[in-house]
């Protein structure tokens, strides 16, 4: 555990094997990646993995990222590669990279890795042309990792700041997810371990299609209690999902489901709720999408979300009506009256 900016690390028994914690490596340089790097480098050995060579060149050369973080000055420790070699050796991995892109960011990491390292997934999202969550993605492409979760209510502009934060690190390997969340914490963000992975990982994607909702509503200036209401019945629905997919509760209402939830809701810093709001105020999603550089997840999860919840006869009304809208098949008023005419039903 880190105290006081000294190094140390975690070292415990893993089965016959030791798990040994020293140096981190961060594969995506978005906004979420760059901060990562930045609050664990007041600590230890990080490198961030950087697709863009014009990044890789901002971070080395200037210590910012210009495009994804501007205005945070990064740690002179903060190291970027565009090799993904030379980040496979670390003792800790942190994926980081868009839903959508992460297979294939794994798949030219795979060849590169040794056994058993445990690598942590960072990003939000369902892979949309699977239905995968982004640990089953892993599973697909390296088996042997070992497998956890970071999510949790964390805007990557205050982390890089350095203002307080406290998230959710999951791994079923309950001796290896205390020794990550010990590795990984610090005096700015405080990790709490669960062995609920699949309950970690839902959190964070179910509620950026909720906070498309959320922002909706902002959008279209229907009031506090209107956005008390989408959120509260926001998150009946990633109750409801969570459970029949096996979720703990305990990890619903815990920071990577209710917290992050309220966080990405509640504030127009959140892509996906400002997209919301956007498309509240009347303009389209073409021109949204065409006028930001960050990805906005939840543009991506709706369809996959639906289509899991649909399986499991999941109800899940607000979801839905986000995914109609972004596929263009509903108009925001439509789905407000639509979701205000549904058949009255006891609260659950
Ligand atoms: N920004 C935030 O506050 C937080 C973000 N996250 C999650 O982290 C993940 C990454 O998001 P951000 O760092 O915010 O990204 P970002 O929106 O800041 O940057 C976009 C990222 O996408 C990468 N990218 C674009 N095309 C790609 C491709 N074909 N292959 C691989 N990478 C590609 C870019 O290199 C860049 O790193 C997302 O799943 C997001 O939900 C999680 C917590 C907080
Ligand atoms: O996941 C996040 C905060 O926890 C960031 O949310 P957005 O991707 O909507 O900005």
């Amino acid at each position: 555990m880190h105290h006081n900016g000294v190094l140390s690390f975690a070292d415990i028994g893993v089965g016959e094997a030791s798990l040994q914690l020293r140096s981190v490596s961060i594969i995506g340089g978005g906004a979420w990646g760059t901060a990562l790097a930045q609050t664990l480098s007041h600590d230890t050995v990080v490198t961030l993995w950087v697709r863009e060579p014009e990044i890789v060149e901002d971070i080395n050369a200037r210590h910012v990222n210009r495009v994804f973080l501007p205005g945070v000055d990064l740690n002179h420790s903060v190291h970027a590669t565009g090799d993904l070699a030379s980040v496979a050796t670390a003792d800790v991995i942190l994926a980081v990279a868009p839903a959508q892109h992460l297979r294939g960011v794994l798949v030219n990491l795979a060849r590169h890795l040794t056994n058993g390292v445990p690598i942590v997934i960072c990003s939000k999202g369902i892979e949309q042309e699977t239905g995968k969550f982004m640990g089953d993605v892993l599973e697909d492409i390296v088996p042997q990792a070992t497998r956890a979760v970071l999510s949790g209510p964390s805007f990557a502009a205050d982390v890089a700041r350095g203002l307080p934060s406290a998230l959710t690190l999951a791994c079923r390997n309950e001796a290896v997810g205390r020794a990550l969340a010990a590795f990984l914490s610090s005096r700015q963000m405080r990790l709490y371990w669960s062995s609920d992975v699949i309950g970690a990982e839902l959190g964070g994607a179910v509620k950026n299609v909720l906070a498309i909702a959320a922002g909706i509503v902002e959008g279209r200036g229907l009031g506090t209690s209107a956005h008390a209401a989408i959120v509260t019945r926001g998150f009946a629905e990633l109750r409801r999902f969570g459970e029949a997919m096996g979720a703990r509760p305990e990890t619903l209402l815990g920071l990577s489901g209710l917290g992050d939830l309220i966080l990405t809701c509640g504030s127009t810093q959140s892509r996906n709720m400002s997209l919301g709001r956007a498309l509240g105020e009347g303009r389209s999603l073409s021109e949204i999408l065409g006028a930001r550089s960050a990805v906005t997840e939840g543009v991506y999860t709706a369809a996959a979300l639906v289509r899991l919840a649909r399986k499991k006869n999941v109800e899940m009304p607000i979801a839905e009506a986000v995914h109609e809208i972004i596929e263009g098949r509903l108009g925001v008023d439509e789905a407000i009256t639509g979701l205000m005419q549904r058949p009255l039903k006891a609260e659950d």
